[in-house]
């Protein structure tokens, strides 16, 4: 089976030089201008090996299983544009976010777009930079047909790069998607100066909320804990080369935060408020964090908003 990526970002880059090391790989991007280097600013000092083949042109995939490594918010614009030429393949999700439009996940955007298609999710903790350095990593291979998913998870696995399977799309990429608005938060308590423990209390207090809402949409509370919850979690969390862990640095701090920067969290937050207000689920943290983003909670009442509820039971 032949590999394809969409997405010339970090990811879909650092996928591709992971997964060249098997094959030929196509990685198609919006900008190719860099491609001629054999080097994506994107993903600076990583060399991209012969075997990868980069393209400009969409009429050039003709894989049959294609990974979707674009941002959550502009899946569903693309897929609009363009998924009709995909129907009928594996589609492999790789985006971290919930869709602040029809407030469903990338899967459901992929699955609505391409009814045809073998629709899967690829998540897990793991930094671009990681993968694309060969650095060893664990990720997690969802789909909801369990043949499709030992295939893929045979077809996407390297050396470096160690795929577990499940047939639980909802929790795993619920899981990959939540965890990037609690990395927010995480990173506004430590930018602010609140310190470890206040980081560890919305870790542990984010992942209660992370399983509330997963559960709630039918994930497998099981899912939760492993490599593309609690795991995910985990990593961008504690790790400065977390985007959206950074982007709550700079929240915290009152500094400002390089525009142009995919921090999938902020908009996912909002969509995940809308969702908790409609399923009448308490998620604070996340309502903290899309007030912080949206600019309607100030921080210096960040801790007010959360510490000033009623007492209840763990
Ligand atoms: N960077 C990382 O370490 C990881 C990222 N992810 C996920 O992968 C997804 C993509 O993230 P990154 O690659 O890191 O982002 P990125 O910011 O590095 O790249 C985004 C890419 O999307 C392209 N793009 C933006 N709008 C587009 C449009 N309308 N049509 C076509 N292309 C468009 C940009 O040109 C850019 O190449 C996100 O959901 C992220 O959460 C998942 C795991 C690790
Ligand atoms: O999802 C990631 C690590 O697993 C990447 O996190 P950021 O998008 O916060 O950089």
């Amino acid at each position: 089976m032949s590999v394809a990526i969409i997405g010339a970002g970090a990811f879909g880059t650092a996928l591709a030089v992971s997964l060249a090391s098997k094959g030929p790989v196509t990685l198609w991007g919006r900008d190719t201008g860099w491609a001629a280097a054999r080097e994506n600013p994107r993903l600076p000092g990583v060399a991209l090996p012969p075997a990868l083949h980069v393209t400009g042109r969409l009429d050039q995939i003709a894989a049959e299983t294609v990974l979707l490594a674009l941002p959550a918010q502009v899946l569903g614009g693309f897929l609009a544009e363009h998924g009709a030429r995909f129907d009928r393949r594996n589609l492999v999700s790789c985006a971290k976010g919930i869709d602040l439009a029809t407030l469903t996940g990338p899967s459901a955007l992929i699955a609505a777009a391409c009814p045809h298609a073998t629709v899967a999710v690829l998540t897990g903790p793991s930094f671009a930079a990681d993968i694309a350095r060969g650095l060893p990593t664990a990720l997690t291979l969802a789909c909801a047909d369990a043949g499709a998913a030992e295939a893929l998870q045979r077809q996407l696995s390297t050396a470096t790069l160690r795929l577990y399977r499940t047939t639980d799309m909802a929790g795993a990429e619920l899981g990959g998607a939540l965890k990037n608005i609690i990395a927010i938060a995480a990173g506004a308590a430590i930018g602010a100066g609140y310190g470890d423990s206040a980081r560890a209390s919305i870790v542990t207090r984010g992942f209660a909320e992370m399983l509330r809402l997963a559960t709630a949409l039918g994930a497998r509370p099981e899912t939760l804990p492993g490599l593309s919850g609690l795991g995910d979690l985990v990593l961008t969390c504690t790790s400065e080369q977390s985007r959206n862990f950074r982007y709550g640095l700079a929240l915290g701090a009152g500094r400002d935060f390089a525009a142009g920067t995919t921090v999938e969290g902020a908009a996912t937050a909002r969509a995940v408020t809308r969702l908790a207000e409609r399923l009448g689920i308490e998620m604070p943290i996340s309502n903290l964090v899309a007030g912080l983003a949206q600019g309607s909670i100030a921080m210096e009442h960040a801790l007010d908003f959360l510490l000033n509820r009623p007492l209840k039971e763990e």
